[in-house]
């Protein structure tokens, strides 16, 4: 028995913890036997791969109920795991593992990282990490030494800081895409705080007084110098929103809200362009399948393209060769009230289309994309591949243009190339960088950021 004692040791309530690895000094744990496995508060988490391994950087808030200390850390992911909180919601968490120094002790413990702040505890300390080792004392706390205001102060007095970067927010949906990830990564690499931050996470105060936007868990947003908008078709509208309150709050969004908006209008889109003088494939639209007979007689009659309005990626988009199957095609969709639109086929474009990369007015980077054999639509996603292409000085005046047009500063703009010349498909707001980087081995996530450094200086400027 007295063996038993001698290798464990009595912890109370709570306890401060070190985590060397991590440069956490000191962070105070709440001991819950409770709960199996031991979690840490952290926010902005960003996974990333390193020599093929899953890694994460995230930021820890250790001092309980202030944002001020932020620790900037970064660990291995030794798996992701569901965890179900105590209000019931489902979470899938990143787990690292670290070593846990208490008192003259260390050993490694598994923390799971969540970016929900219980009341007050940055640090759960579940019954994993002290079985065979702790036994709990609920009635006292503290046991091993407490760390009172000075000595937090003295702990964390090199809180890092960038001098002179900017902090940007990345807002998107993924933080695994390849687009989000190398533009955290120009970022930093160029200085700057990087944040990515989930859109479904950010909510917002509308008040006259002092409008805010937060993110879980309550961080406050507002000290943003800028934000990147990277929207998913289906997250438009509420990402929209956030973006009018940032623009609000004086933030500086690459690509704002009203140009996202209507970008992501394919009809209002095509309008914009036509206004603008720019040419399109004849298009038609119209609401009763009443009309479906002339709307195909419009565009020139079939072969004919029918695209879906909210279609991404090619999926909507549909080549109707005869008369016959263009009218069951278009009223098909009108039968499940989808929003369609028919345009003349270019059949000449081959199942080429070209993407020029337009970043503050300049064509950055194009690539041709080319469909995979017996397909019309160029995309990617539906077997297109990549290639290089010199693009003619009138197809990069119109592609310069037509992001203008769109109020776009970011601008990932299609063209095909017809018998009378080149012709706008559309123009995307957050259009990909895989296919373009890995092509062209242009670094057009570094140009996005410096967009951003040049916009914030000349502001600077005109403020003196
Ligand atoms: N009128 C047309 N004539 C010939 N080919 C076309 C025409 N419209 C589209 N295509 C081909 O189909 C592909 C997909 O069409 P489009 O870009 O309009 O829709 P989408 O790709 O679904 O939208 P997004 O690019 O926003 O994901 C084009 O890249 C092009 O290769
Ligand atoms: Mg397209
Ligand atoms: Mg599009």
């Amino acid at each position: 028995m007295s063996d038993y004692f001698d290798q464990k040791s009595v912890i109370g309530n709570a306890e401060w913890c070190t985590f060397p690895s991590l440069n956490i000094p000191a962070i105070k744990a709440r001991v819950d036997s409770g709960a199996k496995t031991s979690s840490l508060h952290a926010v902005n988490i960003q996974s990333f791969q390193r020599a093929g391994q899953l890694w994460v950087t995230f930021e820890v808030h250790p001092i309980q109920e202030s944002r001020k200390v932020v620790v900037y850390c970064e660990a291995e992911v030794v798996d992701q795991r569901v965890i179900k909180s105590s209000s019931g919601d489902r979470e899938k968490r990143y787990v690292i593992q670290v070593p846990l120094q208490l008192g003259e002790r260390t050993w490694e413990v598994e923390l799971t990282l969540t970016d929900r702040d219980s009341m007050g505890y940055r640090m759960l300390l579940g019954r994993e990490a002290m079985n065979g080792r702790l036994l709990v004392d609920p009635q006292v706390s503290c046991i091993f030494g407490d760390r009172p205001q000075e000595t937090l102060a003295k702990l964390y007095e090199t809180p890092e800081i960038r001098e002179g970067g900017l902090r940007i927010g990345v807002l998107a949906s993924n933080p695994e895409l390849y687009s989000n990830r190398r533009i955290i990564e120009a970022g930093e690499a160029m200085g700057h705080e990087m944040q990515f931050l989930n859109v479904r996470h950010c909510y917002m105060k509308l008040d006259a007084t002092t409008p805010e936007i937060h993110y879980r868990g309550g961080r406050i947003l507002n000290d943003l110098d800028a934000v990147i908008p990277r929207i998913r078709p289906s997250m438009t509208f509420y990402a929209c929103t956030l973006l009018r309150q940032f623009e609000s709050l004086g933030i500086f969004c690459l690509n704002d809200s009203t140009a996202i908006a209507q970008s992501r209008d394919k009809l209002r889109s095509l309008q914009l362009l036509l206004e603008h003088g720019l040419a399109i494939p004849t298009t038609g639209f119209a609401n009763s399948p009443l009309d479906t007979n002339d709307l195909i007689n419009m565009v020139g009659g079939a072969p004919l393209i029918v695209k879906l309005l909210e279609g991404t990626q090619g999926k909507g988009v549909v080549l109707a060769e005869t008369k016959k199957a263009a009218e069951s095609v278009i009223n098909a969709f009108k039968s499940l009230n989808a929003n369609i639109l028919v345009q003349e086929f270019i059949k000449e474009a081959s199942g080429k289309d070209l993407r020029c990369f337009v970043i503050d007015g300049k064509v950055v980077a194009s690539i041709q994309r080319v469909a995979a054999p017996g397909e019309f639509r160029a995309n990617i996603h539906q077997g297109g591949r990549a290639e290089l292409v010199k693009i003619t000085a009138e197809e990069k005046r119109i592609a310069i243009k037509a992001a203008k047009a769109m109020n776009l500063k970011v601008a990932g703009v299609d063209l095909i190339r017809s018998n009378n010349g080149p012709l706008l498909l559309e123009v995307n707001s957050s259009p990909g960088l895989q296919g373009i980087e890995t092509a062209t081995n242009e670094d057009i996530a570094s140009m996005m950021i410096s967009a951003i450094e040049r916009r914030l200086a000349a502001k600077a400027r005109d403020a003196l």
